[in-house]
């Protein structure tokens, strides 16, 4: 599968196959993360190739697939003025689920919960993102480096959260520079290096392998 901005060429001939619950996407800065999460978001289309996640092509089934899936991108999708709660109440009705924001907020300690949330910090961010992510109970969720940026106890509250979310079943797929939370959180690693498949296959082996 190809992918270019322009002349860039942002995904050069990538192809992989993995057989897992959790998937992380591991690279240095510009190797493709973000552009193929985008893709296997249905965000953005590739140039050419084929792609299926969980039996379902992405181009054929985008339909069935964005039912199924939800998408963290890195940069927050909050609306900074309203509260936790509110963005809760927000999201779920244009997703048509009904929730009870106190119980999600409760689940993930989200706080402050009544607060706009531009004074929630980064970490409270990304919990009350991936939180609104999960209305509906998709089965499949895509993260773009949801730790970055995050202290150490942030960082390890979220990966708690999210392998707690790989063992009840979710399936996951994130990118991330850390080989340290490919370790906690994937079952399986795809390496990228400037737009190509570098190496992949399961963590144990691909770790060991990079070494
Ligand atoms: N919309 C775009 N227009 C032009 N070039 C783009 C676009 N999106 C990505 N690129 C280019 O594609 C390459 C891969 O970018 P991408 O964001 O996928 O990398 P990444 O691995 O996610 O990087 P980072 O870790 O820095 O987020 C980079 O060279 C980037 O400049």
């Amino acid at each position: 599968m190809n992918k270019s901005f322009s002349a860039r060429k942002a995904l050069d001939s990538v192809s992989f196959h993995v057989c897992a619950n959790s998937v992380a996407i591991l690279g240095l800065n510009a190797a493709g993360k973000s552009t193929l999460l985008r893709i296997f978001a249905t965000i953005l289309k590739p140039d050419g190739g084929t792609i299926s996640i969980n039996g379902l092509d992405i181009l054929r089934d985008y339909r069935k697939l964005r039912q199924i899936m939800a998408f963290v991108p890195e940069t927050s999708f909050l609306i900074e003025e309203l509260s936790a709660v509110e963005n809760i109440r927000h999201f779920s009705t244009l997703r048509k689920v009904r929730v009870d924001p106190s119980e999600i907020i409760q689940k993930f300690s989200i706080s402050p919960a009544k607060k706009p949330a531009r004074t929630l910090s980064k970490g409270m961010k990304q919990r009350l993102m991936i939180a609104i992510a999960l209305i509906g109970k998709p089965e499949l969720l895509i993260l773009d480096e949801p730790t970055t940026g995050l202290d150490r106890e942030a960082k390890m509250a979220l990966i708690e959260i999210l392998s707690g979310m790989r063992n009840q079943g979710t399936s996951i797929i994130l990118s991330t520079h850390s080989e340290k939370e490919v370790r906690e959180i994937a079952d399986s690693v795809v390496v990228l290096e400037k737009g190509k498949v570098l190496l992949y296959g399961s963590t144990d082996q691909v770790l060991k392998d990079l070494t």
